[in-house]
């Protein structure tokens, strides 16, 4: 099949890396050129498929990328990708960057590479988020001037796991209804007295529970009634299928940054 794309994966021992390992496998379009892990990881030369639980597939956990592929897919840690990140923009392979909790000098690092290759760095690959930006863009836009004025909060739920909160995600829907709305406070959970709310805030409440693979809700909060904006995971497929799609968009791309609403057709 010399046609298919070859993908890396970049944190391929990882609850997201295996997902992406797994369904690799299953799209036709598509095989598993490279399997990446940091050089201290224990899946080291152990069989990318055989961690995902699939059985062998011949493609074996490294710390450097020695094979050739066509684009890189990246859901490790932030060292990981600013790593892989110099690495994609020196070879000039395409990189769907998903990693959160970024600083922004970090953001600004990763940013560079599209420089020189195709590169997409989003918070969330899922198709139905991506489709609530765009909503809570609209409900930010049209609730904007309403009498007695509007308290927005962001509240999301991952699993016991994630290590930065909140979600990177959370923190890109209150961006999108700053800009709308103008909020300039962005605060993270309330405790003590903090006195009446101010409009200009935006809240930030970070769950963590369990397995929950992501949620986040939305709410627009006036006097008198209240929109709640929610979009649930059931699995971490619904990340993979977005981020196979934007790698599919990236391999056929020039150098630049590209956004997963150019990927989904969102514009
Ligand atoms: N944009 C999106 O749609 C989504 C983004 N994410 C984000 O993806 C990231 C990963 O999530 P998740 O899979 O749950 O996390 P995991 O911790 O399960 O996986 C991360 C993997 O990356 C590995 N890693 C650590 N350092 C490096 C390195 N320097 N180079 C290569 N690999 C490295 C880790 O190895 P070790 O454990 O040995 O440190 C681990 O295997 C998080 O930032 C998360 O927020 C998650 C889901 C969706
Ligand atoms: O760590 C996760 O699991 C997720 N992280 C991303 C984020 O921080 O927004 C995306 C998704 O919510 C799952």
């Amino acid at each position: 099949m010399g046609d298919q794309l070859l993908i890396g994966v970049n944190g391929a021992a990882g609850r997201m890396g295996q997902r992406v390992a797994v369904l690799i496998c299953q799209d036709p379009d598509l095989k598993l050129g490279a399997a990446l892990e940091s050089e201290n990881s224990p899946a080291l030369g152990k069989d990318a498929g055989e961690v995902a639980g699939i059985g062998p597939i011949g493609v074996k956990i490294q710390s450097e990328l020695t094979d050739r592929v066509d684009v890189i897919i990246d859901f490790s840690l932030p060292a990981g990708l600013i790593k892989i990140a110099g690495i994609c923009a020196e070879r000039q392979i395409g990189l769907v960057a998903a990693t959160t909790g970024l600083t922004p000098e970090q953001r600004n690092e990763v940013l560079t590479a599209s420089q020189t290759t195709p590169l997409i760095l989003a918070p969330n690959m899922s198709l139905a988020v991506n489709l609530m930006m765009k909503l809570v863009r609209e409900a930010a836009h049209s609730l904007k001037n309403s009498p007695g004025g509007v308290d927005v909060e962001i509240i999301e739920r991952h699993h016991r796991f994630k290590e930065d909160a909140p979600s990177g995600t959370a923190l890109h829907f209150g961006e999108i209804v700053a800009d709308e709305m103008g909020q300039t406070e962005h605060v993270h959970g309330r405790a003590g007295r903090p006195g009446p709310r101010p409009v200009c805030e935006i809240g930030y409440h970070a769950l963590r529970t369990g397995d929950n693979v992501g949620e986040h809700t939305i709410v627009f909060g006036m006097m008198g009634e209240t929109i709640d904006l929610t979009v649930r995971g059931h699995t971490r497929d619904s990340y993979v299928y977005g981020a196979l799609t934007a790698a599919k968009y990236l391999a056929a791309q020039k150098p630049g940054l590209y956004t997963m609403a150019d990927v989904l057709g969102l514009n």
